[in-house]
């Protein structure tokens, strides 16, 4: 569950990022945050992730207190969710299998749990036959799968997906749309920035929209109207 109430963000220089946002997303929603260039979409997210903190209101994510947290809970926080970026950041030098499981070896997770759970989230993602493929080897669509199959392996509540489909052909990216789709059909909450109109048109999904630094527009999901 994510929750701001009456949130604001002004950078140091004076430019407001985000004004007065109130905002609720259930878990188990999967919703769409669309904006123009400069809209405010990810100040939104690094609230959310706490990469920035904002300047007035309250922020609660996963039960977490984002706004008043200590420093120390952050990678606490951080382990609730998972998060692709549009340009995958897969790490160069690991094939597909280890770019994943280095996701669980941070965080301690014992070896045998680490051999179910990576082939595992391969698989949901398509991706098996390439787990020894580095990242190189693979087109921008499935460098992606990989970087879903990393958010996605130690069981995030939430995944949190900033403009995925930003260096992806258009017909590949409604592949990871629907991938996300199905994530998020077995209880998982996604949350994706994008700024595709023609992409997200496709789909019934609540849609929030940001223009200068508000909400311009909520439109809930019609499948459940
Ligand atoms: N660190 C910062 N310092 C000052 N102003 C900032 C900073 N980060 C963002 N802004 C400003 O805050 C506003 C919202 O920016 P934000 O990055 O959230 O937009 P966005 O919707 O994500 O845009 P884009 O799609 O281009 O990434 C913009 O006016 C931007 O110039």
């Amino acid at each position: 569950m994510i929750e701001f109430k009456n949130v604001s963000k002004v950078y140091p220089n004076g430019t407001y990022g985000l004004k007065d946002v109130s905002v609720k997303i259930e878990q188990g929603e999967f919703v769409f945050v669309l904006g123009s260039s400069g809209a405010g979409k990810s100040t939104f997210l690094k609230l959310i992730m706490h990469e920035e903190t904002p300047t007035s209101g309250e922020i609660t994510v996963n039960d977490f207190k984002v706004s008043s947290m200590k420093q120390k809970e952050v990678p606490l926080l951080r382990r609730s969710m998972g998060i692709v970026f549009q340009d995958f950041r897969l790490i160069p030098n690991m094939n597909v299998y280890d770019n994943v499981a280095f996701a669980l070896r941070v965080t301690g997770t014992p070896t045998r749990e680490l051999r179910k759970r990576v082939p595992f989230v391969l698989d949901l993602v398509g991706l098996v036959d390439k787990a020894k493929n580095m990242p190189t080897e693979l087109s921008g669509g499935e460098q992606q799968r990989v970087a879903l199959a990393r958010a996605l392996v130690n069981k995030p509540s939430l995944i949190i997906a900033d403009e995925p489909t930003g260096n992806i052909d258009p017909e590949l990216s409604m592949e990871i749309v629907d991938m996300l789709d199905s994530i998020n059909k077995v209880g998982t909450t996604i949350l994706m920035v994008t700024h595709e109109h023609e992409l997200i048109r496709r789909y019934e999904n609540r849609i929030i929209t940001i223009e200068n630094g508000t909400i311009l527009s909520d439109r809930p999901d019609w499948r459940s109207v």
